[in-house]
């Protein structure tokens, strides 16, 4: 077991960091003046291309809460010279050293007797370990469909923004941690993910990325207009999501909203899925909480009677599945999927699509009605 940790990745200031090192045709590892390294886009990339599809190097499962020292030892153990020289590679945020961690090492290390020979050779030994779980802390990402937190050797190099570009998804069909571009990237632009639900306010963010050491410094996040807009707009989402949580049923989700603000029924429930979407696309968070928000708006059509309007929906939910997860969607359980939801929609039998055209007719007629009263009351003030 190698116990030096180094930093061998020449990092050049404001240079390109030995671009064969990383061998992919569209990024390239970069020096970021106030980030440390960063993946960046060595020619246009347009929205959905599938930029990673990496095996973790690593992953740890926590037997209870957040990952231990021993947790991640009993992973270490496992990795061949080659693996442990790409994990020590990586960055260690130094906000993430943890001197306390010493006692437990020490004990560790006693137990474990054939990794010190001495006093010298046990601090040595120490300040590695310190080291390596900053490494993993740093860089340890939680799967999504998969339990565990994992590092990726070219994932972990990606940085965060409260709007990224990209979408990150463990997909079990390919066994491979997927990264999609999520809108179209420019040469020269930074792939940027996100470390959080961002669909929150900025004290949230600001909380939940201090855990990760990160202190973000994006528009959504940075005092000024562009914030002001923003946090207007996250904290409404975030709202209207906990709506759609509690018209759900889901009381974990919907913590706390009050009832009145609740919908009563399908419609006001479709009205606040519209306001979601609105919101989303205003403000750019363009990955899977689209998809979500579109499915919410497809099945509340449905609920209304619209089944038209609800296909509508649901082939934007697609889209953005596409866009973000790729096609191999399979291992989510119908109608998990938006291809499993469309099929749920086309199956509906005829009977029950005549009953909807005609319910959807009633619906659009009572809907321009209410415009036209709304605006003839608009002309009186
Ligand atoms: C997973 S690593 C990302 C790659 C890393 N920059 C490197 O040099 O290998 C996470 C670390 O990058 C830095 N970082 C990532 N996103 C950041 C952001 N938005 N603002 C400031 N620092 C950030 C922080 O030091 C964080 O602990």
């Amino acid at each position: 077991m190698a116990l030096v940790v180094r930093n061998s990745r020449a990092r050049n200031q404001g240079g390109t960091v030995d671009e064969s090192d990383i061998h992919h045709p569209l990024l390239e590892l970069r020096l970021t003046p106030d980030r440390g390294l960063g993946l960046f886009a060595k020619k246009i990339i347009k929205r959905g291309v599938r930029l990673l599809s990496e095996t973790p190097l690593l992953v740890v499962v926590s037997k209870k809460g957040p990952v231990s020292y021993l947790d991640l030892r009993q992973e270490l153990v496992k990795l061949s010279p080659a693996q442990l020289e790409t994990l020590y590679d990586l960055q260690h945020n130094p906000k993430l050293l943890r001197p306390k961690l010493e006692a437990q090492i020490r004990d560790y290390a006693e137990f474990a007797r054939k990794f010190v020979k001495d006093d010298a050779g046990m601090d040595h030994f120490v300040d590695c370990q310190i080291k390596v779980k900053a490494i993993f802390d740093t860089n340890a990402t939680a799967l999504r469909n998969k339990p565990g937190t994992a590092i990726f050797p070219l994932y972990s190099r990606a940085n965060h923004s409260c709007t990224p570009n990209v979408y990150a998804n463990y997909n079990p069909q390919l066994g491979s941690h997927t990264v999609h571009t999520i809108r179209d990237i420019h040469a020269g632009e930074e792939i940027l993910t996100a470390y959080i639900d961002i669909a929150q306010a900025s004290d949230e963010r600001e909380e939940n990325l201090a855990k990760r050491g990160v202190t973000c410094q994006c528009p959504a996040c940075l005092p000024g207009d562009a914030f002001v807009t923003s946090e207007r707009r996250r904290q409404r989402i975030f709202d209207f999501k906990r709506c759609s949580y509690a018209y759900e049923g889901d009381q974990v989700r919907a913590s706390d909203v009050p009832a009145y603000i609740i919908p009563r029924n399908p419609i006001e429930a479709l009205d606040r899925a519209h306001e979601i979407i609105k919101l989303l696309l205003q403000e750019g968070l363009l990955g899977m909480e689209l998809a979500q928000a579109y499915r919410w708006a497809s099945k509340y059509s449905l609920q209304s009677g619209m089944l038209e309007k609800a296909k509508a929906f649901a082939q934007k939910e697609a889209e953005v599945e596409l866009y973000c997860l790729g096609k191999e969607t399979g291992y989510m359980s119908e109608p998990s999927n938006a291809a499993g939801w469309t099929k749920q929609l086309e199956d509906m039998a005829d009977k029950d699509k005549v009953k909807f055209k005609m319910c959807e007719k009633r619906m659009m007629k009572e809907a321009k009605r209410l415009d036209k009263k709304a605006e003839k009351k608009a002309k009186k003030r």
